[in-house]
């Protein structure tokens, strides 16, 4: 599905400016990432698609509908989010976590838990953890759930919001790889967002990049991202985020 941000900005009521005067089209079954520093509205502009956000101006499209027709709770049900944690709800096994919305959208229990079973190998977790609680998972696994709960409603939007931030480097590479592969599979758009240019090169089709005061500096793919920052700022935060090899190897002579 396309997601278009036609001219968005989020002033809070606080006054404070959670994103500018925003334009952005999501193109379909693309890995759009949402890159920039804190504070810079990755997740204000990404709320507004499943109307977690109401815009103070602009509209946001799907596939040329405004999201403001749709009834808020349908809309979300159709659109899979994913969180640091996974968000699943702890009183209910995984595969109750993955079964839940199908269920609340009519589909029959044992459907949605046949359907939840399938979904557990698709994001790389063996069968016999289905009926485990969400404290009974390692972090990485609890990622994976929620990345299957997300699928599990048909969603065609993926929305990520800084999911693998609190696992551990490798594992995280392997959730990354998932969330390629996930995509490739199932089609999906999807729009990630985090702080970390590293994660947004490995992950993403296109980068578009926040700035201080919820501005868009550059929407490209990672090599002209990387190659041809639109301005100093860009340049910059780029820089800070890379691996410093240099460093690297002048520390590795010192010692
Ligand atoms: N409910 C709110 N009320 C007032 N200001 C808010 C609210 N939510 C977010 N903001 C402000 O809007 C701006 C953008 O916030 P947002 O969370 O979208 O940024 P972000 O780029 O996702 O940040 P981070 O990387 O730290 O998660 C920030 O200045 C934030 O303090």
């Amino acid at each position: 599905m396309t997601i278009v941000f036609d001219h968005v900005s989020k002033t809070y009521d606080d006054g404070t400016i959670g994103v500018g005067d925003v334009s952005l089209t999501v193109r379909d079954g693309e890995v759009m990432v949402l890159v920039g520093p804190s504070g810079s509205g990755k997740t204000t502009l990404m709320r507004m698609v499943n109307r977690m956000v109401e815009p103070t101006s602009g509209r946001v499209l799907i596939d040329g509908r405004d999201v403001r027709g749709r009834d808020p709770i349908a809309l979300r049900r159709s659109i899979g989010y994913v969180i640091q944690g996974g968000g699943l709800l702890p009183h209910r096994t995984v595969v109750d976590n993955i079964a839940t919305i199908p269920m609340l959208n009519g589909v029959g229990r044992k459907r949605a838990r046949d359907h939840a079973m399938g979904l557990l190998g698709k994001v790389g977790l063996d069968a016999s953890l289905a009926g485990r609680y969400p404290a009974q998972l390692s972090g990485g696994q609890r990622q994976r759930v929620g990345v299957a709960r997300a699928l599990a409603a048909d969603a065609r939007i993926l929305l990520m919001d800084e999911p693998f931030s609190a696992v551990d480097p490798v594992v995280r590479r392997e959730l990354q790889n998932e969330v390629r592969r996930v995509q490739h599979d199932f089609g999906v758009t999807v729009v990630f967002v985090t702080h970390d240019i590293n994660e947004a090169f490995f992950l993403a089709d296109r980068i578009a990049l926040l700035g201080d005061g919820g501005v868009l500096e550059q929407v490209d793919v990672p090599s002209r991202i990387l190659g041809t920052p639109a301005n100093e700022r860009v340049r910059a935060f780029v820089e800070a985020g890379r691996p410093r090899m240099d460093k690297g190897v002048r520390c590795g002579l010192a010692v």
